[in-house]
This record gives C-alpha cells, sequence and structure tokens, in this order.
C-alpha cells in the first residue's frame, strides 16, 4: 500500500467535539481512479470525516495523506490538489454558467480559462445562462464542472444527488463516469442512496457511529450478508426435489414452501446448471428457476441494526 496508487490514505481519523466523539478512528483508502461511496445513517460521522479530509476541519487525532500531500502539515497543498463539491453548491444564482467557471478557472490558475469553461460546458451539456435559471440537474452538473475545473486527480461530491428526480440522477452518474473512466479522477461521495452506492461506486465504505463497520464492492457486500437466494418451483413432490440438491456443495439451506424451494446458495449465477442438472438426475422437472441478490438495502439494514443490538 501507499505512493502514488493512491489518493487518500487516512489511519486513525478521529474528530470529537465537546461531550461528542463524532468520528472514532477511521482507517481508509481510496485509490487513483476509483469511486468510493461513504454511507451511513444520519450522524453516523460522514460529514464530518469528508470535512476532516477536504481540511475544513482539523482532526483530532490520526493522519492522512490526500492528493499526495500530508492532510495535516500540509493543507494547502492537499485544497491545490482535490475538488470539493459541497452539498448544494455555492454558486451565485444571478452569474451566468461561463462567467462562473472562468472565474473558477481564475482562481485555481488554469491556463486558458475561457477555454476550459467552453470546453466543460460541452462536456456537462451546460448553455451560457444566468444560473438561477438552471434545472436542479443542470445545476448539480454545473456544481461538478467547478469541482474540477483544475483537473484534480480527486474530488469529493458531497450527497450529489439529493433531491433530483431519477433522470437526473442518472444523468449525474454518467457524468462522474466518464471523470473517472476518460481522467482517471478519483471520487469520493457520500450519499444516502443506496440505490446510488450501488450504481455508480467500485467500492463502498458503510460508517456508523463514528466507525467504518463495512467495506467491499457492491456485489462483495451482498454475498457476504446472505449468499444468493435461488427460488425452484417444482409440480412433483418436494422431498424429491430436496434429496436431489442435498449433495450440491453450495446449497447452504433449503426451506420448503408447497411446491416452492428457496435455496439460500454461493455464487447463484455459476450453479444455476448444476442445480438443474441435479434436479433432472433426481427425475425433477422444474417449473421455474428463479435467481435474485439480496439488495444493498439489506446489507445496510443487517450492518447498522446489529451495530444497534451489540451497543444495547
Ligand atoms: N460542530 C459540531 N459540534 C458538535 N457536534 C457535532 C458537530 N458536527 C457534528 N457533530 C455531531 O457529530 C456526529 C456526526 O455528525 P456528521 O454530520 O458527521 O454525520 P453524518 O453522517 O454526516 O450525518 P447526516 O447523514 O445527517 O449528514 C453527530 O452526532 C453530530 O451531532
Amino acid at each position: 500500500m501507499g505512493g502514488m496508487d493512491h489518493v487518500i490514505e487516512a489511519r486513525g481519523l478521529a474528530k470529537s467535539f465537546t461531550g461528542a466523539e463524532a468520528v472514532r478512528g477511521v482507517d481508509l483508502t481510496v485509490a487513483a481512479g476509483e469511486i468510493v461511496g461513504f454511507l451511513g445513517p444520519n450522524g453516523a460521522g460522514k460529514t464530518t470525516t469528508l470535512r476532516m479530509l477536504t481540511t475544513l476541519l482539523r482532526p483530532t487525532a490520526g493522519a492522512a495523506t490526500v492528493a499526495g500531500c500530508d492532510l495535516v502539515a500540509d493543507p494547502a497543498g492537499v485544497r491545490r490538489r482535490i475538488g470539493y463539491v459541497a452539498q448544494g453548491g455555492t454558486t451565485n444564482p444571478s452569474c451566468t454558467v461561463m462567467r462562473e467557471l472562468v472565474l473558477q478557472a481564475r482562481l485555481y490558475r488554469v491556463p486558458d480559462p475561457h477555454e476550459r469553461a467552453r470546453d466543460l460546458m460541452a462536456r456537462f451539456g451546460l448553455t451560457d445562462r444566468p444560473i438561477g435559471a438552471l434545472s436542479g440537474g443542470q445545476k448539480r452538473r454545473l456544481d461538478i464542472a467547478l469541482g474540477i475545473v483544475h483537473v484534480p486527480a480527486l474530488v469529493f461530491l458531497d450527497e450529489p444527488t439529493t433531491g433530483l428526480d431519477p433522470q437526473s440522477r442518472a444523468e449525474v452518474w454518467r457524468h462522474v463516469r466518464r471523470l473517472r473512466d476518460e481522467h482517471g479522477t478519483a471520487v469520493f461521495l457520500t450519499t444516502h442512496y443506496l440505490e446510488e452506492a450501488d450504481a455508480l461506486c467500485d467500492r463502498i465504505l458503510i460508517i456508523d457511529r463514528g466507525r467504518v463497520i463495512g467495506e467491499g464492492t457492491p456485489d462483495d457486500l451482498k454475498r457476504r450478508l446472505s449468499g444468493d437466494i435461488v427460488t425452484v418451483e417444482i409440480d412433483g413432490d418436494p422431498r424429491r426435489a430436496r434429496a436431489a440438491l442435498a449433495d450440491l456443495d453450495a446449497v447452504r439451506e433449503v426451506q420448503v414452501t408447497g411446491g416452492t424451494l428457496r435455496l439460500t446458495v454461493e455464487h447463484g449465477d455459476r450453479i444455476l446448471l448444476q442445480l438443474t442438472r441435479a434436479l433432472d438426475a433426481g427425475g425433477v422437472e422444474p417449473r421455474s428457476v428463479r435467481l435474485a441478490r439480496p439488495t444493498l438495502d439489506d446489507v445496510f439494514l443487517a450492518l447498522t441494526s446489529s451495530e444497534v443490538t451489540r451497543a444495547a
């Protein structure tokens, strides 16, 4: 670990406010070009962690390297090298899109501010209008364009699609993916939408009560929870079906309800054929076989509510 392959490396990052430990020792790494989502219930410590990583809040303990600079020793270096898109943005409604982009480009000493502004407008599908006249989705796209005007290797997005309709949300996701795919930009984002984390993120960190309690790709997290669920409907004797499946290692659990078998399996996509062959061999004809994965909502609820039980 370490070196230029990681744009964030944090160890034991903590923040106490008088009377409250908001973040209690967070370790995290983000690789170059990675899209990482930070999820957690209200008050979990997401914003506090994000504010520490973007130098807006000084950690009480711990250390981090962000975009190659030491967070505590060189906050100005971190600020120059990262992009930060705050919740709700900070733009002036009477200013126009072009002017705002040019100003931001000048602020970051981008070589040709007008050229850069035009390029970003084309890329984010924006025309030059007063910012106050933009739709919610266009405004968010402008916020992101402003955050990356200086081509940072890492951009922080705080709840990038909160309040947007599904279509505008999908549009923002498409732009975030393009940032990564075309420019290798790493993205660290907070979100309350599990569907967003699932669709957009390479990796997810789940934080609760100031600690990271789960981490992995969306698929890893779902698999770790309970495996996949295969539902098999049969016409004949369910006992016969159960016996036919008894020798399959990948089947962890079988529940029978009438003519329906609900199997908990490892890697459902890989064993579907094996499963139907075993049924064939046992002389059982399935009427239907369906594969379903647990959703990220299931994972999130299981992790955060088990934490509550443990603490109680
Ligand atoms: N300036 C502050 N002074 C005192 N306590 C604070 C301060 N900022 C945050 N906290 C507390 O720290 C904890 C974590 O807050 P934080 O805003 O980081 O959570 P969050 O995960 O971002 O929540 P949300 O999803 O609601 O935005 C909360 O209990 C909050 O009340």
